[in-house]
């Protein structure tokens, strides 16, 4: 077993931090004397650790999950590009069963982090749209699987860039995201077309738009469609993000800037 434990030994050996993915009190504990730079990251800083790092989601994914970590980590100067990483997380709901090591250089910035945190809409705004898209995924519309298209923040150039395909029935209305009845209206008007435009504080400003951004330039993966297509470039046109539920794969993808910053599975989340 000597082999073994020398393989492990230079896994962790000379690395600059360890993140600690959602630990207990007494895993975190345990790492009190270390050296390395201890980063805890979760859903809630329940252990007021510090440095932390917040997941607006609870990526069931290892390598979102990784991803979202490191690219926040980087993002708020805890770590530095090129410095190597010890990962500490669980999968297949397990407790602490999975050690990674990476270099931060080895992933190329996905903008998963960016695309929650520095949003011009709320983080709990464009996580709670994410939440209705994946549930729509997840159940579809009486049992068929449906489509639908959320443009997140940035409304009022949305709107400009977009025109109503439909009467707008969140017209007189002051509803919010994340309100369950709105989730429920969400879900009913999304059966027909166009788009739903979402304020920076969560507010439905419209259904059934379509969107008319300029698609010059946009380079999002061959064989997305029309609404994969208009997501991409009305958030390049605008500060908007974009989250988008595939009708004929099922995915939940999110746009900002132009390009395709995350790819999720329902089935699996
Ligand atoms: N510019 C647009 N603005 C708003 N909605 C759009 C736009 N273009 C397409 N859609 C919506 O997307 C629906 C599906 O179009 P299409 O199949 O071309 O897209 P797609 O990217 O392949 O999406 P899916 O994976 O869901 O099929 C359309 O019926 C329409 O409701
Ligand atoms: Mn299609």
């Amino acid at each position: 077993m000597n082999e073994l434990r020398d393989l492990l030994g230079d896994l962790v050996a000379d690395v600059d931090a360890v993140f600690l993915f959602s630990p207990n009190a007494s895993f975190f504990e345990e790492f009190d004397d270390v050296d390395e730079e201890i980063v805890v990251v979760g859903p809630e800083n329940t252990l007021d650790a510090e440095p932390f790092v917040e997941l607006p989601i609870d990526f069931t994914d290892l390598e979102g999950r990784l991803r979202f970590g490191i690219e926040g980590a980087l993002e708020q100067g805890i770590v530095d590009e090129g410095d190597e990483v010890l990962c500490v997380t669980e999968v297949l709901d397990g407790s602490e069963n999975t050690i990674v090591r990476v270099q931060t250089n080895d992933f190329s910035p996905s903008g998963v982090y960016d695309m929650f945190v520095n949003s011009r809409a709320d983080a709990s705004v464009v996580r709670d749209v994410f939440e209705v898209a994946i549930e729509l995924g997840k159940k579809g519309q009486k049992g068929k699987p449906v489509g639908a298209l959320f443009v997140v923040g940035d409304a009022g150039k949305v709107m400009n860039k977009s025109r109503p395909l439909s009467y707008n029935p969140f017209e007189k209305s002051h509803v919010h995201v994340g309100d369950p009845i709105v989730n429920v209206m969400l879900k009913e008007f999304s059966r027909l077309d166009g788009a739903f435009v979402i304020s920076d504080a969560g507010k439905i400003v419209s259904a059934y738009r379509y969107l008319e951004p300029s698609a010059e330039g946009v380079d999002i993966p061959k064989g997305l469609g029309a609404r994969h297509m208009a997501a991409g470039a009305v958030t390049r046109d605008t500060m908007a993000t974009a989250i988008v539920l595939s009708e004929s794969d099922g995915l939940v993808r999110a746009f900002k800037g132009g390009e395709l910053v995350l790819e999720i599975d329902p089935e699996e989340y």
